[in-house]
């Protein structure tokens, strides 16, 4: 379909943990967590506008790694993709969109009260971070 909005979200990762951002707006999705990112603008690819999102909301470079097979319906039109992605540098804060942000290791990734509509991706994410573990990544 053509004219559908993709919203892509980054499960960033650093030593270790995902990174999960609490909503400040609006009213119906503030206080749930979700992984940061934004709306795909006109001629930016998808890691682009994962770069640029997670520059914006974050104040932190970043790179992506891998795309989380699938995409999930959010509101009519919406859809959300999600990629992995690792911290190049910064340190993130909720400078847009949230007021919360979160390190969650891999035994705390179900910690915090997650949108419903993007608990499969974390739920890959954390399955992604907890083999990242066991293969003994260091970052
Ligand atoms: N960023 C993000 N948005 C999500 C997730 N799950 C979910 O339902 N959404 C919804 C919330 C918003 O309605 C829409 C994304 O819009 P946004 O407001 O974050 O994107 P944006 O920064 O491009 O928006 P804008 O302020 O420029 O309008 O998708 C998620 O995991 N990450």
């Amino acid at each position: 379909m053509k004219d559908r909005v993709v919203v892509v979200a980054g499960a960033l990762y650093d030593k270790g943990r995902l990174l999960a951002a609490r909503r400040s707006a609006p009213a119906e999705l503030a206080g749930r967590w979700e992984l940061p990112g934004g709306k795909l603008e006109p001629g930016e690819s998808p890691e682009q506008a994962l770069v640029r999102e997670l520059r914006e909301e974050l104040g932190v470079e970043t790179e992506p790694v891998a795309r989380i097979p699938g995409e999930w319906p959010l509101k009519p039109g919406y859809v959300l993709q999600v990629w992995t992605a690792r911290l190049v540098s910064g340190e993130p804060e909720p400078l847009e969109d949230h007021d919360a942000l979160r390190w969650l290791a891999p035994h705390e990734t179900d910690a915090v009260d997650w949108l419903d509509q993007d608990r499969p991706a974390v739920a890959e994410a954390a399955r992604l971070l907890r083999e990242r573990e066991r293969d003994g990544a260091r970052d």
